[in-house]
């Protein structure tokens, strides 16, 4: 039981992005992909999305392999995109039966839960609503309820902390600290270190295509030179140094 990318190159059509990209996540692990801006983290994503062909390496899930089999292994995966994906033409209610049917859910136990989880974003109210209309944060909140009704094996959240109210930010963390105890694995981009900090225990740092290192958060603070009270902008800079220097 785990996620393991290897030797992974790939990006858009003749244009390589990233390069032998190696990453795993243990079963009950929150793994923080972080890098400057353009380094490849969504490129990576959309990789373990099925969502680009890859040109070199391999992908698999629990043992199941993306390109082999993508209809199970993406059945194990739920997504929080950093832009919002909604039918223009479906309810809030209507969304979450669509995942209930993707995924195989049980009705009656994913109502329940679907229940649980509006409540807690607050939406409960609005399930004959549609999403498309909500703002900018009702939108995501909509992204996050659909991903842990999915009750995936991986979860991935690229940039979840951007556009949440403090409450939102706050339940977020604990549905994923919730997720941590159920042994999901979690991969997440963030340039945001307060709220990454709390659930993320293994940094991997994309500079230049690669992952230069991963580790803890005390691991990358050593390898970079910072001190224990340095913030990511930091690191930030290191990295736009380097790039720099590579230009
Ligand atoms: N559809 C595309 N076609 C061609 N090149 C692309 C495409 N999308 C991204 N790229 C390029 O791939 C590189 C990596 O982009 P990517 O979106 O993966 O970065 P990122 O690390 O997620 O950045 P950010 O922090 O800004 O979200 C960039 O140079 C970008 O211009």
């Amino acid at each position: 039981m785990s996620l393991k990318i290897q030797n992974l190159s790939g990006g858009y059509a003749g244009i390589k992005v990233i390069k032998d990209v190696n990453l795993t996540i243990e079963p009950g692990q929150v793994v923080g992909l972080i890098g400057l801006n353009g380094a490849g983290k969504s490129t990576t994503i959309k990789h373990l999305l099925g969502l680009l062909r890859m040109q070199k390496g391999s992908i698999s899930l629990n043992d199941v392999k993306l390109m082999q089999n993508p209809s199970e292994f993406k059945k194990m995966v739920a997504y929080i995109p950093e832009t919002p994906i909604l039918y223009p033409e479906l309810t809030l209610k209507e969304h979450l039966e669509l995942v209930m049917l993707t995924y195989g859910l049980e009705k009656k136990q994913a109502w329940k839960r679907a229940h649980e989880l509006c409540q807690m974003f607050r939406l409960d109210n609005k399930l004959d609503w549609l999403p498309i209309n909500f703002s900018k944060g009702m939108k995501q909140k909509v992204m996050i309820v659909t991903a842990f009704l999915a009750n995936a094996d991986l979860l991935v959240i690229d940039e979840p902390f951007t556009g949440l109210d403090p409450l939102a930010v706050a339940n977020l963390i604990d549905l994923i600290k919730e997720a941590v105890k159920q042994n999901k694995m979690v991969l997440m981009t963030t340039h945001v270190l307060a709220e990454a900090q709390e659930v993320v225990q293994k940094f991997a740092v994309l500079n230049g295509g690669t992952i230069q290192i991963e580790g803890s958060l005390d691991e990358i603070r050593k390898f970079y030179g910072l001190k224990p009270t340095d913030s990511f902008d930091r690191l930030y800079q290191i990295l736009n140094q380097e790039q720099k220097k590579h230009e």
